[in-house]
């Protein structure tokens, strides 16, 4: 079995109960969005499946490894880029690879390679002296995503990954991640809570106050409606419920 898959996860900060039996299957090689308001158990979702927390309640499975079981297989297979950017803005941006690279074990020409070839995934090849606090914005954020792919995990996890860019930089970025995901059989989930990110071939879930509402593709779930429309639609029905 491939790609990621979560059953029935549910989780709780002490009463606070935040994700609720949550179930979803991301098919190798899909790129799936997840949709919700501030609020809706995002964060909490891949807390879970980075395995910064753990819930007794429910399974994952990342490209065919389950995480509480097999966690270092599991986690071999995923890339993350999470919503704070971690990057050491003092060096270079070959040198933020290579420290990456050796946390992972790789080093000397392997390493080189991998690196070289991460760059090349997000066209920032060129810019591999470059001092990162010179970088915009835009290329912090192509190499944290050409960092997650150093060791070539089969399913990518980005948390918000545009926040901050502006419109056309979150669409040149937005753009390239649908491209590497179907030329590379790359497993992708998105999270996002803006709408103009997806494409209506995406798989889509819609996440409100830790219950998944929607899962299929974004356009059989937006019909004749624009996709911000539907979701506004779905969450503020949800509210007042
Ligand atoms: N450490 C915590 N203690 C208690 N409640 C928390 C904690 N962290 C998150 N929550 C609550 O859990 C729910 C889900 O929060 P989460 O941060 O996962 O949502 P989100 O979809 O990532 O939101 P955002 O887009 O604002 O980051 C919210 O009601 C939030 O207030």
């Amino acid at each position: 079995m491939s790609g990621l898959r979560v059953d029935q996860l549910s989780f709780a900060y002490g009463r606070k109960q935040a994700l609720r039996e949550v179930s979803f299957h991301i098919p190798q090689g899909s790129f799936c969005a997840l949709l919700g308001p501030n609020g809706a158990g995002k964060s909490t979702l891949f807390a879970l499946l980075t395995r910064l927390f753990t819930s007794r309640d429910g399974t994952i499975e990342i490209a065919g490894h389950d995480l509480s079981q097999a966690p270092r297989k599991a986690l071999k297979q995923m890339g993350v880029v999470f919503q704070q950017p971690t990057l050491d803005l003092d060096l270079t941006v070959h040198r933020n690879l290579t420290y990456f690279a050796a946390l992972h074990g790789f080093s000397g020409r392997d390493a080189n390679t991998r690196i070289e070839a991460a760059l090349d995934r997000l066209n920032m090849r060129e810019r591999q002296k470059e001092t990162v606090r010179d970088l915009n914005g835009g290329h912090r954020r192509r190499l944290e995503i050409a960092r997650s792919l150093i060791h070539t995990p089969s399913v990518l996890l980005l948390d918000e990954p545009t926040v901050g860019l502006d419109a056309a930089t979150r669409k040149s970025i937005t753009d390239h991640i649908h491209a590497l995901s179907q030329s590379e059989g790359l497993t992708v989930l998105w999270a996002t809570h803006l709408t103009d990110e997806i494409q209506d071939t995406d798989q889509l879930l819609i996440l409100h106050q830790g219950r998944l509402l929607e899962d299929g593709t974004a356009q059989a779930l937006r019909g004749t409606q624009p996709l911000a429309d539907h979701f506004l639609s779905l969450t503020e029905e949800s509210t007042v419920a």
